[in-house]
């Protein structure tokens, strides 16, 4: 039988009593231990506030190119902004060599921070980076940021759910999430007007890095896959008002491998299609404080990871995926 990706309704645990959280928690659990791909809905984020965003965005990366560049930071290590085709090549986290992914994408995290040493100092200016905006469209800040809040709530009582799910206090992230390091980035996967190289994808297979990804895309020609236990892709279906839940590696290893941190990928459209699709998929990169260490927690046994620091994990994969 084909496996699919489990559609789970939050409405129940978002509004209801502990068994229901529990009942929605149980879900959760089987979904992240057979595939680590989950489909929400009733997660109360306004339809609106994701199509503005989806808006602006398709507006900015329609822009000519010498435009779009206005917005790169020239150090290849700062985590904002704009990115051009040639940037990265997300299987390199994953050591598999493939040329870079064609997309570009814009990379930013919350608007502002305390002014205080874990945010301010040498290590929390790593993390903590103002944003970078272009000047067209005027409201793509805005727009960002409604959404980036809206989801940073989502995520937070996604987090409670997940320790539900893995019998922990529903606190027990709360300690290790209340500073984190999250980034968005919108990735902007241009119409194909001439053919990939061998092996180049969209973007190239890879796990992510953090606690949870939640992401909005579109069902479009060319879209993204996981990859299942018997080594088969399926297509992950995305549609305008739901998100997909995947989990990432630091949240594997937090359990020890009870739950998997699952290798997708974004494909080419087909050559018939390819001069008229974009897709544009945004995604909210979950991280923890960079100062959490992760150790594994569930289900007890002996621990198959060193402890990691959140920072230095995603620091790393930063670095060995700049193409
Ligand atoms: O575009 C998508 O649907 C997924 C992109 C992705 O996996 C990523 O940016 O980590
Ligand atoms: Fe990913």
């Amino acid at each position: 039988m084909t496996a699919t990706i489990p559609v789970i309704d939050l409405a129940p645990a978002l509004n209801g009593d502990h068994p229901a959280r529990v009942r929605v928690a149980r879900e959760i659990d089987a979904a992240c231990t057979e595939v680590g791909f989950f489909t929400i809905r009733g997660h109360g984020i306004p339809v609106e506030v994701i199509e503005r965003l989806r808006d602006r965005a398709s507006q900015f990366f329609n822009l000519p190119l010498q435009e779009k560049l206005l917005a790169q930071p020239e150090d290849p290590s700062v985590p904002r902004g704009y990115r051009a085709i040639g940037f990265e090549a997300l299987s390199h986290g994953n050591t598999i060599d493939t040329p870079p992914d064609l997309k570009e994408y814009y990379h930013f995290g919350r608007p502002s921070w305390p002014d205080q040493p874990y945010y301010t100092s040498e290590q929390g200016q790593r993390f903590f980076v103002p944003n970078r905006w272009p000047d067209r469209p005027a409201d793509f800040a805005d727009a960002a940021n409604d959404y980036y809040q809206r989801v940073e709530r989502l995520a937070e009582q996604l987090m409670e759910l997940t320790a539900l799910a893995l019998g922990l206090d529903e606190q027990f992230f709360a300690d290790k999430i209340d500073r984190h390091i999250t980034a968005m980035r919108i990735n902007f996967y241009p119409e194909q007007k001439t053919a990939p190289e061998p092996g180049q994808l969209r973007a190239g297979e890879h796990t992510d890095y953090g606690l949870l990804t939640i992401l909005n895309g579109e069902n479009k020609p060319g879209g993204l896959q996981v990859q299942v236990r018997d080594g088969e892709w399926i297509p992950v279906e995305t549609a305008p008002d739901t998100f997909v839940v995947n989990i990432g590696d630091l949240l594997m290893r937090w359990t020890n491998d009870r739950w998997v941190s699952n290798v997708h990928r974004v494909v080419n459209p087909p050559a018939s299609a390819a001069s008229l699709s974009q897709r544009i998929s945004m995604g909210f990169f979950h991280h923890p404080n960079y100062d959490a260490l992760i150790e594994s927690v569930a289900p007890s046994g002996e621990a198959r990871y060193p402890p990691v620091l959140s920072g230095e994990y995603r620091d790393e994969k930063y670095r060995v995926t700049r193409n």
